[in-house]
């Protein structure tokens, strides 16, 4: 891993900490183990059948199918029948992004569901790509005789034992409702609320699914049913003369067997789709990059990660120091001088953000740093020093001996100058869905700044939203920006403005300047903070007479370094918990 990864950074993200860039938090619906307000359904359950429904479509044969996001066209099947998964849509509907699809939303939502209630901590990969029709049937229903369902999983890439182990993997959170199933369960008596019976004893990802079959006790209404017709998990658990649910008796091999079939289950995508390499925890993470204009000035702005273990109280001491190069002038490069400055404000997470940091007992700190730049210096490179202040030796995090780049500063974005209006379209109906919904369309007035000097040909952007409601289409468009004079030049750059219409959740831009037949591009900016981006004020910054070379960082763990020890004392503290 090296930064930046935009696509390997927005999957951690989502997957460590449970939420997209800007705080919105996925993990939060279902963590701990939720049962949704109202029907009182349990969310996990609904979740893990939706990634299920949507893998079921994958044929073996001819390489299609899989989980591609096309179960939201199919929903109005009688094999995708249910409340659930009308509302688990709507749960995940705001968070794809151009590097995180719907489908790997749907397996990211199906991880988290898994490991909040218990379950093992499924391996995750991101990449899957969508599909924008549906796709063909072929989810069991439980009518249906032991050979379909063989063949179906066959289909999916499943033996007949696997599918006996994956449908108990599945069939330990959630029940059958009475609205959806009423030869099975009888009529609910609250106004409201589903009547829901459970396939086992407990809403936990246990193994009390074959533990309860096998003593002959289970609830499950698809094993103790009169109506032998719809008894198809007793049919397909007694498949191998119970066999495998014997197996699956032991706990230690339930959890094992489930977490590498539903692995498989998540990983099964259509022919030709790489997936990534499973995303594991970046210890020390730079994130929210971003040299821009807030209250006239040139600031460059960037935030560090650190993990914490639940059970250790914070260093209040701890010390992070940002440090950079000029890009122009006499120190470019650090050839003079180096720049460093303390981080400007210290926010903890909530140890809850995501049920995987949960149960891996550790939570996030982050380090914001904000520092004004002089324009005609600029800055090339940055990297962050940690000092405990207890006699261990500081830690560098320099992107493995690179240092983190700043890419470009030619175009950059200027959210405080730009602004985004709702404007309401009213009420519309579905055609392939059952359901209602109110549209809007989201204004956007957007402000970018240009070095002073390109004379640029063109400044643009290309403009992306895959989370629109219901999943029609993505936004997939280009927008230019003409110059804005209104705005008086401010630390070497010329202010351009450009507007923009999405109906969706998730814009985000690439920018764009042609200079000189050279095209200078910044990718994956979001828009979700405007004009309403909280303010830090900047820090002060130390320019270190010494000359220090990036060469002299390249280590991950150097001696306690001179600058560091003036910072203490300057460092701004203010602990607010993420909100989710
Ligand atoms: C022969 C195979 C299967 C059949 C016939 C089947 C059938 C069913 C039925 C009838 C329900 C009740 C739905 C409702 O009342 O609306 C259900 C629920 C559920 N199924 Fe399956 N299923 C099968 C395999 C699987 C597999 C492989 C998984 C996932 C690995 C899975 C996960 C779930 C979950 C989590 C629920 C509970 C949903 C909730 O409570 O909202 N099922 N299934």
């Amino acid at each position: 891993y090296r930064w930046p990864s935009p696509q390997y950074d927005a999957l951690e993200t989502f997957l460590y900490e449970g939420q997209r860039g800007d705080g919105s938090n996925l993990a939060s619906l279902v963590h701990p183990c939720r049962k949704r307000t109202g029907t009182m359904a349990s969310i996990a359950a609904e979740w893990l059948r939706f990634a299920f429904h949507d893998m079921a479509t994958h044929n073996v044969d001819d390489g299609s199918g899989g989980m591609d996001g096309s179960l939201v066209y199919e929903l109005g099947r009688s094999e995708n029948f249910g409340l659930g998964f009308n509302q688990t849509l709507t749960d995940f509907e705001t968070f794809p992004n151009k590097y995180v699809s719907r489908a790997d939303i749907f397996a990211l939502g199906a991880v988290f569901a898994v490991a909040t209630c218990g379950g093992p901590i499924v391996p995750y990969r991101g990449g899957r790509v969508d599909a924008w029709t549906a796709g063909i049937s072929g989810t069991p229903e439980p009518q249906n005789t032991l050979d379909t369902h063989k063949e179906m999983f066959r289909k999916q890439g499943f033996s007949s034992t696997e599918m006996i182990a994956l449908t108990a993997c599945g069939h330990t959170i959630g029940g059958v409702r009475d609205a959806d199933f009423p030869m099975l369960v009888s009529a609910s008596t609250t106004p409201g609320q589903p009547h829901i019976v459970d396939f086992d004893s407990t809403t936990q990802f246990d193994n009390k699914i074959a533990t309860e079959y096998l003593a002959g006790n289970t609830q499950n209404v698809l094993v103790n049913t009169p109506n032998t017709t719809m008894a198809s998990d007793l049919r397909v658990f007694m498949s191998d003369g119970n066999q495998t649910m014997r197996s699956l008796s032991d706990p230690n091999t339930f959890m094992s067997q489930c977490q590498s079939l539903l692995e498989r289950m998540f990983n099964t995508v259509p022919h030709g789709v790489s997936l990534t390499d499973e995303i594991t925890l970046i210890p020390a993470k730079v994130w929210g990059v971003q040299l821009t204009v807030e209250k006239d000035q040139l600031v460059f702005k960037a935030n560090l990660r650190l993990t914490q273990p639940t059970d250790s109280k914070l260093n209040m001491n701890r010390t992070v120091t940002m440090f950079w190069c000029d890009k122009y002038g006499d120190s470019a490069n650090c050839r003079g001088s180096t720049k460093s400055a303390p981080s400007a404000k210290v926010v903890q997470d909530d140890p809850n953000g995501s049920p995987i940091i949960a149960r891996m007992g550790i939570y996030f700190v982050h380090y914001n740093f904000v520092v004004p730049i002089q324009g005609s210096e600029s800055i090339s490179k940055f990297w962050f020093e940690v000092d405990e202040h207890n006699g261990t030796s500081t830690t560098v995090h320099n992107n493995e001996g690179d240092n983190y780049p700043v890419a470009q500063d030619q175009i950059i974005f200027v959210p405080t100058m730009s602004t985004a209006l709702f404007r309401s379209n009213g009420s519309y109906t579905k055609t392939y869905t059952n359901r209602n919904g109110e549209a809007f369309t989201k204004v956007y007035n957007l402000t970018v700044a240009v070095r002073q000097g390109s004379n640029p040909s063109r400044v643009y952007a290309s403009a992306f939203d895959n989370a629109i409601h219901d999943f029609p289409y993505a936004l997939n468009t280009t927008m230019d920006f003409s110059r804005n004079s209104s705005i008086s030049s401010i630390g070497g750059y010329d202010f351009y403005s450009g507007s923009l219409e999405d109906i969706g959740f998730q814009t985000t831009l690439d920018l764009h300047v042609d200079v000189d037949g050279t095209t200078y591009s910044e990718d994956f900016v979001p828009t979700s903070f405007l004009d309403n981006t909280p303010y830090i004020e900047p820090s002060t910054v130390n320019n270190d007479a010494h000359p220090v070379s990036s060469s002299r960082v390249t280590s991950a763990l150097s001696a306690p370094f001179v600058a560091g020890s003036t910072l203490i004392g300057l460092l701004l503290m203010s602990v607010p918990l993420h909100l989710v």
